[in-house]
């Protein structure tokens, strides 16, 4: 059964001055489904995912995001999904307790809503003994697999995850998979980037950018055999290799 699509972009394109960030993307996302969005450093990912966001208004073409769109209902859009970046997540002087009840009302959600849903995400992390302890104090596994469940704590209908699990090792990293596999169970789309070759194994599927453009799209079974390749990395060194930006 085809899955009900919950983001759709075409032609989607960001320029700046003369430069060509993210350069005319196609593509949709069921509900649901993990979608992998890999690309070199400055290929346009972090461009393409402001916009999605509706943090960024695009210079032409067209997307939708929780069926909303892009330039005119951005503020909907916020409200409709969850973000996370390694870079941004927590705030780090506020206890584990005060960091979830801090974006659960953000997002509007009632007391006894954020009451009964707090207690029932520490006993899953583990986390009850910390609740009251600084951010700070957990070690950065901890804090990612905070991050990501405050991010979806509000039951959006699509998280976007930024490079989520950069500097973690690899069992924690595992631990991260399985609580997005979680996630994507109970309906949320996941729409995740990684420099991580074995994570993009984990998508449903992946799309590959190159110098702000779509170059391949597909499940990591049918890019394996598309670009002749024994694994992801493979596919990856060989798209990359085109590249002319980035480092
Ligand atoms: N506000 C801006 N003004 C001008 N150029 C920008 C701006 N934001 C991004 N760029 C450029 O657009 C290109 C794409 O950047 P972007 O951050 O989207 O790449 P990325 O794929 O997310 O890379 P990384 O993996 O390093 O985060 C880069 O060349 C970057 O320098």
């Amino acid at each position: 059964m085809e899955r009900e699509k919950v983001i759709t972009a075409k032609g989607l394109t960001k320029r700046f001055g003369d430069f060509t960030a993210v350069d005319a993307i196609s593509f949709e996302v069921g509900k649901g489904e993990i979608f992998g969005f890999l690309g070199a450093n400055g290929a346009g990912k972090t461009t393409a995912i402001r916009m999605l966001c509706g943090l960024s208004i695009p210079t032409d073409g067209e997307a939708t995001v929780a069926g909303f769109d892009v330039y005119r209902q951005t503020e909907q859009i916020k409200r409709n999904i969850g973000y996370m970046s390694q870079k941004f997540s927590l705030y780090n002087d506020l206890t584990v307790r005060e960091n979830i009840r801090f974006f659960a009302g953000i997002y509007g959600k009632s007391h006894q809503f954020i009451k009964e849903n707090t207690e029932r995400l520490l006993d899953r992390l583990h986390l009850q003994a910390e609740s009251n302890k600084q951010v700070k104090s957990l070690p950065l596994g901890w804090k990612q697999k905070l991050a990501f469940s405050v991010a979806i704590f509000h039951e959006p209908d699509i998280v976007f995850l930024d490079e989520p699990t950069g500097g973690v090792d690899p069992v924690t990293r595992r631990e991260f998979w399985n609580m997005i596999y979680e996630a994507a169970e109970s309906g949320i789309t996941v729409f995740v980037t990684t420099h991580y070759m074995d994570e993009a194994e984990y998508c449903n599927r992946v799309s590959i950018m190159v110098d702000g453009r779509i170059d391949a799209l597909g499940t990591p079974q049918d890019l394996k055999q598309q670009f002749k390749a024994e694994s992801m990395d493979n596919v990856f060194l060989k798209l990359a290799r085109k590249a002319t930006r980035g480092e």
